[in-house]
């Protein structure tokens, strides 16, 4: 009997072995894949080498830690870089995303990998609001884009269209300093101001001076559109990170979609209106020459040539890429920059030092005043390093499997360079939260794309076609601030308690409204 056990163990045993094979093989491999997992992801049954990052959680990656965390979308992968690398791997729902936080990371990226990376992922949101991509922001790398990209430089932003509108630019800077002077020795809120003056020379020179009149009735339906439209581009969208149905399902559980249609409708209508009043025959001639709109309407009718398949949505799809990118960036930027000088008193003194030097008893800066500014242009290049409008840049997305810093991209992966977190590099700038423009002096840094530790308008092929434009903008504004003004901050307030808190998602504004007391210089 006491064999028994041993021959029902023998019996048993091949069986048992049998069952457990298997299974133990089951586990062996389900550890294995999660070992390797995060190498062979999204692969297509190729072994790649991605770079480190941290861990993700089931179904939302990294969300938690990017999007829908308590800090920033550009704070939190700083601190995670400083973990993982300056080259960080995260997913995000479903998208395969790579951070970029150097200098020379972000150099391989946009100078070496320039053609593999300047495509822009198709997301419903900007796809909805460009008419499909039938733009140039978020349009994905096409021979159509390029072609875009090209008549809005030739016709709207290059060098020399800028200089030629700079009538748009006096009348509004002008008109602002008037309410300014009549608000004299009171507080005033600057960011409304601010983007009441953007909104008019981005306008006019898009409209045509029709737009800068004050009888033009629906600019200030435009206004509450266009801040409805920044809102709803910048909410979160699940769609964005799981472009599935259950993303669609959540954006119209929570009422997204509906949002983004509404507006989309009204806008639709408004600039439908625009159009329809430039084809009016009995319009009289534009005083200051075909405006961009007509210039857009008149490659509608092009029954030859290159624009062919130019149509009203086009038109469209590029009148909101000139709004969106040139209203609000140019305001939030003099904000940002008001806001450093009013804490920064003894810039704020050199700079109206300067002012005094070059423009002397004039009322105004003019146009060719601006080149002789030097100190303001280190002013504007300190804020930008800290406060660029879009920190993160734009999404871009990978078009082709690629490698840097021997790490490989597949296609198709989402890839944000941090801007900001570069800005901010302590390996690069001495003292990086000081707001302090003499770093600027005697260097060649400049923000032209071509120093990669300044890129507040991006480098390579989709960087900002509009840096001339919003610079001559910029510049102008603050120049005309603070030569025509003493700036003050409220009574009671001091400068150190300014509030440099930042809001948003991709652009960035000052999260306290800025408040300041003019008081006229001359
Ligand atoms: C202070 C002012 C401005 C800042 C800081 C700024 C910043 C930027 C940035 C960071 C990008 C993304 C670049 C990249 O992906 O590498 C961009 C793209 C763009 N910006 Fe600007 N921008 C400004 C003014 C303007 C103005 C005035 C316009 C036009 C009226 C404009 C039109 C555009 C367009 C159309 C794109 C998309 C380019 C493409 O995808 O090919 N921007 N801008």
């Amino acid at each position: 009997m006491s064999q028994l056990p041993a021959l029902v163990d023998l019996l048993l045993v091949p069986q048992q072995w049998q069952w457990q094979l298997p299974n133990t093989t089951l586990v062996l491999l389900v550890l294995l894949v999660l070992t390797l997992g995060r190498f062979y992801f999204y692969t297509k049954g190729r072994w790649l080498h991605l770079p480190p990052g941290p861990r993700t959680l089931p179904v939302l990656g990294n969300l938690h830690q990017i999007i829908i965390g308590s800090a920033l979308p550009h704070q939190s992968p700083r601190d995670l870089a400083r973990l993982h690398g300056p080259v960080m791997q995260l997913r995000l729902g479903m998208v395969p995303t790579l951070v970029v936080s150097s200098a020379e990371a972000v150099r391989e990226v946009l100078k070496t990998h320039n053609a593999d990376c300047c495509s822009r992922p198709d997301t419903p949101g900007a796809r909805r609001l460009s008419y499909g991509h039938k733009d140039v922001a978020f349009a994905p790398f096409s021979e159509s884009w390029r072609q875009m990209r090209k008549l809005f430089v030739v016709e709207l932003l290059n060098t020399r269209r800028v200089q030629a509108t700079c009538y748009a630019r006096e009348a509004e800077v002008d008109k602002l300093m008037s309410r300014l002077t009549s608000s004299e020795r009171k507080p005033v809120y600057l960011q409304d101001h601010i983007f009441g003056l953007m909104d008019g020379i981005v306008g006019t020179v898009a409209l045509g001076s029709i737009y800068g009149s004050e009888q033009f009735a629906h600019k200030k339906h435009f206004h509450v559109l266009f801040d409805e439209a920044m809102g709803v581009k910048s909410s979160f969208s699940a769609e964005d990170y799981f472009p599935n149905a259950v993303g669609r399902l959540v954006d119209r559980l929570t009422g997204l979609v509906s949002r983004r249609e509404k507006v989309f409708w009204e806008l639709d209508a408004f600039f439908d209106k625009i159009i329809d009043g430039h084809l009016d025959p009995s319009r009289p001639t534009p005083d200051n020459g075909p405006g961009f709109i007509d210039v857009l309407i008149g490659l509608t009718k092009e029954q030859e040539g290159s624009f062919r398949w130019f149509t009203r949505d086009h038109i469209k799809g590029m009148l909101s890429d000139t709004f969106i990118g040139g209203v609000d960036t140019n305001s939030v930027t003099v904000v940002w920059t008001m806001a450093e000088l009013i804490r920064n008193p003894q810039v704020l003194k050199k700079a109206q030092e300067e002012l005094r030097a070059v423009v002397g008893s004039k009322e105004r800066v003019q146009p060719d005043d601006l080149p002789k500014l030097k100190y303001l242009k280190m002013v504007l290049k300190e804020t930008l390093r800290l406060h660029p409008v879009a920190p993160l840049l734009a999404p871009r997305e990978s078009m082709r499997h690629f490698k840097i810093c021997r790490y490989d991209v597949p296609a198709k992966t989402r890839i944000f360079v941090n801007a900001w977190a570069i800005g901010r590099d302590p390996a690069i700038w001495s003292n990086p939260e000081e707001f302090d423009p003499e770093r600027f002096n005697g260097g060649d840094i400049d923000f032209n794309g071509a120093h990669f530790e300044l890129l507040p308008f991006g480098a390579g092929r989709r960087m900002c076609p509009g840096v001339a434009m919003g610079v001559a903008v910029v510049e102008f504004t603050l120049a005309n601030l603070l030569h025509c003004f003493e700036w003050e901050l409220p009574q009671g307030m001091m400068a150190e308690n300014v509030s440099m808190e930042e809001e948003g998602g991709l652009t960035v504004n000052k999260k306290v409204p800025l408040v300041l007391v003019p008081t006229t210089r001359h």
